[in-house]
């Protein structure tokens, strides 16, 4: 039995009784916090004696708890009808459905039904139950849900109806469903149009691109509606009070993975049923006084810039086109020179080399919570200021194959560790790396380390830094006009400085920031991270799985 069943004698126990499951005699319990069911002493078979069995489900994680003959839709035709053979020769009978957990991070909603001895009895656990969940106020009630029916491998909307859609019936959530006709219009709704008020929280069915589309359209909401300014670079951004939940349908699900653990519509689904909460850093990118975008995963100038630029003219290929773009980008091997001034973290926030991944229940994004309440609590400016000016600013001129800021590990199934296996999605930080120009072998080197467990950070040619702000000039700020304009790239992103003279032009020495799969429109930006800025409905990465 786990640590949470013993919590079953500290706590008055709200209804005992004997049941039946699946012909087998339990003692079951429920208190606050948890069910509990333990079978009656078996029977002697042919002289071996069994251990009875006992089992714990937290009451938070009880997805629902039903009559046994109740409609399912999440159940075939034929289980629906074995299912009504059992409830009448069973009559009484109540099914609890619950989260269990499987392998990779992946949860499962799994079901117990549990025969009483009389009417009475079935209805007093339902109800009681029910209460205990009617308790739990940070569960959602009521969604709003886009889905692009267009983002990955075009399943958005099947993978939401088969999938999602039973699971949130089941769990008693309703959902007001848009399948979104355009590009940005999920953006545009949600900033102008939709009645936020009746919502529990935002979901969407697609990949990083829509979920980028959800946190603008949201984080421009709260801005307008508490009359912030987003074009200030400066300004102290409102946190958004909904939170987002992401059923991954998409190419890179990076924002998903690597706040749940895995790219699964069941779990996401599950994560946002029993209300988990995820805050997360959001940058905000900025050109002089010009507000551009925001990134909560990648913005990366120079190689990512390129296989993004690249890849947009192959999204007829789906998914695959990034791994296309990826070994042009390699080949073309470009470098870019440029200016990349930062101010750093404070060191209790640890370093991106120091190994301690940000997981469930993080020590460092919980610190920064609670300092950060602290700070609003006293309102105390003259701290705010001097927490912010501990550290100054530093300068590194050079040319670079790539510029990366990760605000979070940016883990995802090409990358099971991510970009910065040890950055934080909660500590208003992100991680600054600088690969300087380098051999292709180098480069290479540095590339595979990203999948699998060396440090892709121990090469003389790469540098990593934890930062609160980061500025990047390139070299030429103007880009350069050749004599013959048709000899300029088409795209920005493959250029320069090449020293493969193969297919790439060398032009402008700009490359373009991918900004979380954006094409950002300016190489010089200004990038200030905004602590939990946003929440998810997801809880970080469990350490250790309970299979
Ligand atoms: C030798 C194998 C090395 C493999 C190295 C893989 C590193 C992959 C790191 C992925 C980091 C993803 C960060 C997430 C960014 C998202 O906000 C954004 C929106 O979805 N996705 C992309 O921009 C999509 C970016 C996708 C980038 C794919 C890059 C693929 C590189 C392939 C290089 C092959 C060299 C082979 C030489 C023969
Ligand atoms: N109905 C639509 N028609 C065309 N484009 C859309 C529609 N709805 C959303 N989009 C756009 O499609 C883009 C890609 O969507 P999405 O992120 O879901 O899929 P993706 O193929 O995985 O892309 P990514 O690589 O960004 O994860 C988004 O930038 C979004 O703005
Ligand atoms: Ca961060």
């Amino acid at each position: 039995m786990t640590g949470q069943a013993e919590d079953t004698k500290s706590q008055p126990t709200l209804l005992s009784s004997k049941l039946l499951l699946q012909h087998q005699a339990v003692e079951a319990a429920l208190n606050r916090h948890v069910f509990v069911w333990k079978e009656i002493e078996k029977s002697q078979k042919r002289g071996i004696s069994k251990t009875p069995r006992s089992h714990a489900v937290p009451v938070s994680e009880i997805v629902a708890i039903h009559h046994a003959e109740d409609e399912d839709h999440t159940k075939s035709k034929w289980d629906q009808k074995k299912k009504q053979q059992f409830s009448q020769l069973f009559p009484n009978s109540f099914t609890v459905f619950y989260v269990t957990r499987t392998k990779h991070h992946r949860w499962r909603c799994s079901e117990a039904t549990f025969s009483c001895s009389s009417p009475e009895l079935c209805e007093q656990w339902i109800q009681v139950t029910r209460e205990q969940l009617s308790l739990l106020t940070n569960r959602p009630k009521r969604l709003l849900v886009y889905i692009n029916p267009f983002g990955g491998k075009k399943r958005g909307r099947r993978i939401y109806e088969d999938k999602v859609a039973p699971v949130f019936q089941r769990a008693g959530v309703s959902a007001d469903v848009i399948v979104t006709e355009r590009a940005n219009h999920a953006r545009d709704h949600l900033t102008t149009e939709a009645n936020l008020d009746q919502y529990d929280g935002v979901v969407c069915v697609g990949g990083d691109g829509m979920f980028s589309e959800i946190l603008h359209g949201l984080v421009a909401r709260t801005q307008n509606d508490n009359k912030v300014d987003q074009n200030r670079p400066d300004v102290e951004l409102k946190p958004c009070m909904l939170r987002i939940g992401i059923i991954p349908a998409g190419s890179t699900d990076c924002i998903c993975f690597a706040t749940v653990g895995t790219n699964d519509p069941v779990t996401s689904a599950l994560h946002i049923i029993i209300g988990d909460s995820q805050p997360m850093d959001v940058c905000s990118v900025h050109h002089n006084d010009v507000f551009l975008r925001y990134s909560v995963s990648l913005l990366g100038y120079g190689f990512y810039g390129d296989v993004l630029a690249d890849s947009e003219k192959k999204r007829w290929l789906g998914p695959a086109r990034y791994d296309l773009s990826g070994v042009k980008a390699f080949l073309c091997h470009n470098h870019y020179k440029g200016t990349v001034s930062f101010l750093p973290a404070e060191d209790n926030l640890g370093h991106p080399r120091d190994k301690l991944q940000c997981r469930f229940g993080c020590s460092i994004c919980q610190h920064k919570q609670s300092s950060k309440e602290k700070l609003r609590e006293t309102a105390d400016e003259e701290t705010a200021a001097e927490v912010s000016s501990s550290s100054s600013w530093k300068v590194i001129c050079g040319k670079f194959i790539a510029i990366n800021a990760a605000n979070m590990s940016c883990a995802c199934p090409r990358s099971p560790k991510g970009l910065s296996p040890s950055a934080h999605l909660a500590d208003g930080t992100a991680d600054l790396i600088l690969v300087r120009k380098c051999s292709r072998l180098d480069f290479f080197r540095h590339l595979l380390r990203h999948t699998n467990t060396d440090d892709q950070f121990d090469h003389s040619f790469v540098e990593v830094h934890r930062v609160k702000k980061f500025h990047f000039e390139p070299l030429d700020p103007q880009p350069l006009l050749l004599e013959n304009q048709s000899e300029l790239p088409k795209k920005p992103g493959f250029c320069p400085m090449s020293s493969a003279q193969t297919t790439c032009i060398p032009s402008t020495a700009h490359s373009s920031w991918n900004c979380d799969g954006e094409i950002l429109n300016h190489a010089a930006i200004q990038v200030s991270v905004h602590c939990q800025l946003i929440r998810l409905f997801a809880r970080g990465i469990e350490e250790q799985q309970r299979v």
